[in-house]
C-alpha cells in the first residue's frame, strides 16, 4: 500500500499535490505522509494487540524529529544505535524506558548517558561490551538491564551488505557461546538479565529465515531456563521487507501470527524493531529534471537529486520506482538513466527507465521514507534537502533545506 496516489492528473500525498510542494518548498525534497507512517505503525500494533509487546521503531530508518514525535505519540518505543539517536528520541518526546540500545561499538559515554536516562535495555553484542556495561553501571551505582544479541548463523537471503545474522557478520554473540555468556552475566552485580535479542538483516522478503532464527533462539531460552536464568522478553529485531518493485514480503500480521504461534505458552514479552516496514512506503523523494542529455548510445535525465540525497541505488543497486508527478501521455517516452549532478558514475537513482518526460518535469522516487534522508550527506558540498510532512490537506516543512552557509559555519581554519 502506498499513500501517494494520482488524482486530477497529478501525484498527491493525501490531499496535497506534489507540484504545490515543489513550488512552496523547492526540490529536491523528501515528502512523508503522516497517514502512511501511522498506518505503518498501526499494522504492528494491531498484529500484537493480544500479547505483551514493545514496538521499538528503528530510528536509523528515518530519524526526523516529527516522525519520531508522531510515533512516540502513538505509543512507540525506539531501537537506537547511538547517543545521537537517543537524544533525538528524547527531543521528540519519546520515553527512554521504551528504548532498546543496539550496536556493536557502544562507547563509554553512550552507555553512561543511556544508564542516566534509564533505557529499557542494552542489546549487548559482545562479551567486551558486557564487561564495559558492568563497569560503568557499577561506577554509577546503577543496575543495567541487558539482553544479549545472539548471532544465530541464519542466512537472511537479502543483500549481503545488510545481512547481519551470519556468523561471518560482525553482529551479535555466537549462539554457541551465548549460554556461557549469560552465565557470566548472571554473576555480575550490576547487570540485570532481561531478555534475548536477534536481528538477522534488513529487507527480508521471505518469512522462513525469521522463523529459523526464532526457533534457534527458543532452544537457547529453554537451555537458559534449565540453568535457572529466566528471561522477561524476546526481541526478534526488525528486517521485514517492503515491495520496492515486485517483491512480495509477508505482511506484519502474517509474519507476527507465525511468531506468536511459536511463542504461545511462554511468558515472554515480544519486542520488535521494525524500521523500513513502518516508514519505507510513507515517503518519496521529489526531484526535478534539470536537463536531458542525449548521446548516440544512451540518454540521461539529469535531475536535481543525487546519490548524496538517496544512496541506496548506488551502494546496493537498489531499485526504486520513479514516476513523473504529472503523467502526460502526449510526451514521447525516453529510455534513460536518471542521474544526479555528482561526479561519480555510481550517482544514479534509476537505470534504463522509459519515462515520458521533458526538462523541468517533476519526478517522484518512491518507497524512500526509510534509509533515504537518514543516509544522505553533503558529498560534493551539496546541501542536504528539506523534509516535508503531509497531514491531510496541509504540508509542513519538518526540516529546512540546508544552505551553503550551514556547511561553512562549522568549519575552522588553521590559526595564522
Ligand atoms: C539492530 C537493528 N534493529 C532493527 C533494524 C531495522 O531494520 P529494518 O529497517 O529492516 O526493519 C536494524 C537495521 O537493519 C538493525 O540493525
Ligand atoms: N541502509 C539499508 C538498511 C540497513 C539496515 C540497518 N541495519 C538500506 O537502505 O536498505
Amino acid at each position: 500500500m502506498n499513500w501517494f496516489s494520482y488524482r486530477d492528473g497529478a501525484l498527491h500525498a493525501e490531499q496535497v499535490a506534489m507540484s504545490r510542494i515543489a513550488e512552496e518548498f523547492g526540490t529536491p525534497a523528501y515528502v512523508y505522509s503522516r497517514a502512511g507512517l501511522e498506518a505503518g505503525y498501526k499494522a504492528y500494533r494491531k498484529a500484537l494487540h493480544d500479547v505483551p509487546h514493545l514496538i521499538a521503531y528503528a530510528v536509523k530508518a528515518n530519524g526526523n524529529l516529527a516522525v519520531l514525535n508522531l510515533l512516540a505519540s502513538l505509543g512507540a518505543g525506539f531501537d537506537i544505535v547511538s547517543v545521537g539517536e537517543l537524544e533525538r528520541v528524547l527531543a521528540a518526546g519519546g520515553d527512554p524506558g521504551r528504548v532498546v540500545f543496539s550496536g556493536v561499538g557502544k562507547q563509554r559515554e553512550e552507555i553512561q548517558r543511556a544508564l542516566e536516562v534509564g533505557v529499557h535495555c542494552f542489546n549487548v553484542e559482545s562479551e567486551t561490551e558486557l564487561d564495559r556495561i558492568q563497569q560503568i553501571a557499577e561506577s554509577m551505582n546503577k543496575q543495567a538491564a541487558v539482553s544479549l544479541r545472539v548471532n544465530p548463523d541464519v542466512d537472511a537471503q537479502t543483500h549481503p551488505y545488510i545481512s547481519t545474522g551470519l556468523r561471518d557478520n560482525k553482529f551479535g554473540i555466537d549462539i554457541n557461546r551465548a549460554l556461557a555468556v549469560y552465565q557470566r552475566a548472571a554473576g555480575m552485580p550490576n547487570i540485570e538479565i532481561t531478555g534475548v535479542d536477534c536481528h538477522i538483516g534488513s529487507q527480508l522478503t521471505r518469512g522462513e529465515p525469521f522463523i529459523d532464527a526464532l526457533d534457534r533462539l527458543l532452544l537457547l531460552v529453554d537451555d537458559l531456563q534449565a540453568q535457572g536464568i529466566e528471561l522477561k522478553h524476546i526481541d526478534i529485531g526488525g528486517g521485514l521487507g517492503i515491495a520496492y518493485n515486485d517483491e512480495t514480503p509477508p505482511t506484519p500480521s502474517d509474519y507476527l501470527n507465525t511468531v506468536k504461534a511459536r511463542l504461545h505458552g511462554r511468558n515472554l514479552k515480544l519486542v520488535v524493531e521494525p524500521g523500513r516496514s513502518i516508514a519505507g512506503q510513507a515517503g518519496i523523494l521529489l526531484t526535478r529534471v534539470e536537463l536531458i542529455k542525449r548521446t548516440d548510445h544512451k540518454n540521461f535525465a539529469v535531475v536535481d537529486a543525487a546519490m548524496n540525497d538517496l544512496l541506496r541505488p548506488s551502494i546496493y543497486s537498489a531499485w526504486h520506482g520513479i514516476e513523473p508527478v504529472e503523467p502526460d501521455d502526449s510526451k514521447e517516452a525516453l529510455v534513460c538513466d536518471i542521474v544526479g549532478p555528482i561526479c561519480e558514475t555510481g550517482d544514479f537513482l534509476g537505470r534504463d527507465r522509459a519515462l515520458k518526460i521533458v526538462e523541468g518535469d517533476l519526478l517522484a522516487v518512491k518507497s524512500a521514507g526509510a534509509y533515504g534522508f537518514g543516509m544522505s550527506s553533503n558529498y560534493n558540498s551539496r546541501n542536504r534537502c528539506a523534509e516535508i510532512m503531509v497531514d491531510g490537506d496541509q504540508a509542513h516543512r519538518v526540516r529546512r533545506r540546508e544552505t551553503i552557509a550551514d556547511q561553512l559555519a562549522p568549519e575552522s581554519l588553521l590559526p595564522e
